[in-house]
């Protein structure tokens, strides 16, 4: 595991210790039941994505480790709608607060404010985290394969089948994809950042396309930042891209979304 993931690792599970002891499961599990039902996340972007016209996931990020502070002006319900206006099937976002100067409230912000599914962003080492996912509002979580193993990855996919949600499997090489394969994840991601440098290259996504699982809806994750990009991803595999910095770089949010995916 690179030294970013170790680091956020540990500090999630000293996170998630302090959160089991003061909510147990029983109550946790109570508050997703109780939580809006599930927006379908893969059927939306099924439903939007087109041949050469991927469905988008757009994501409200204030900072990241790699970049710092992306976005000063940053109000979740504003940018929801902004993303919704500019034509995103669905939202990401991030509630970690150390690396990403996320919040949990963050989400239901954001959710509240359009009719769009939405993806908790944040790092999962726990069971519980699912069942906590879903009482914020989330309607798919992120299962990072590079931070977990397959044993605890099979445990975060059949908790989220349980609470009706479903979930994003991440990968970044060959070996996690045919992790996700075993898993038999039917949404998976190919992030084209390299969780060691940093560095971004459009060309994982075409690579790690050919031995992705023959029925899962595949998304290109990261770097994305021009029409020749979608296009790019588009036609080596993605049926979905997720974007944040280049979007949330842009004073009007909804202009860029528009002009990213060529809506004119
Ligand atoms: O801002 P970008 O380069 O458009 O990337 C978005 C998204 O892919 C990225 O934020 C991301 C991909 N996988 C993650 C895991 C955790 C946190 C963040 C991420």
């Amino acid at each position: 595991m690179t030294d970013v993931l170790a680091r956020i690792a540990a500090y999630k599970r000293e996170d998630v210790a302090a959160r089991k002891a003061a909510t147990s499961q029983a109550e946790i599990e109570a508050r997703a039941r109780a939580a809006d039902a599930p927006r379908g996340f893969r059927r939306a972007l099924a439903e939007r994505a087109t041949p050469g016209g991927p469905a988008l996931i757009a994501e409200i990020k204030k900072a990241s480790p790699s970049k710092g502070l992306i976005r000063a002006n940053f109000d979740p319900p504003a940018l929801a709608r902004a993303y919704e206006a500019g034509g995103a099937a669905c939202l990401s976002v991030l509630t970690d607060g150390p690396s990403f100067m996320g919040d949990d409230a963050y989400l239901g912000q954001a959710r509240a404010a359009t009719a769009l599914p939405c993806l908790r962003k944040d790092f999962l080492v726990d069971p519980w985290q699912v069942a906590e996912s879903r009482a914020l509002g989330a309607d798919c979580i992120l299962i990072i394969l590079a931070m977990i193993d397959d044993a605890l990855a099979g445990e975060l996919l059949s908790e989220a089948r349980r609470f009706g949600m479903d979930a994003l499997i991440e990968t970044h090489d060959e070996s996690e994809m045919a992790r996700a394969v075993a898993l038999g994840g039917d949404l998976v991601g190919v992030n084209n950042r390299s969780l060691r440098t940093f560095e971004v290259d459009l060309a994982t996504t075409g690579r790690l396309a050919a031995t992705a699982p023959a029925d899962a809806l595949l998304v290109a994750e990261s770097g994305i930042f021009t029409p020749d990009d979608v296009a790019e991803v588009a036609r080596t595999g993605a049926s979905a891209i997720l974007v944040g910095e280049s979007l949330m770089r842009q004073a009007d949010v909804t202009a860029a979304t528009r002009t990213l995916l060529s809506l004119g």
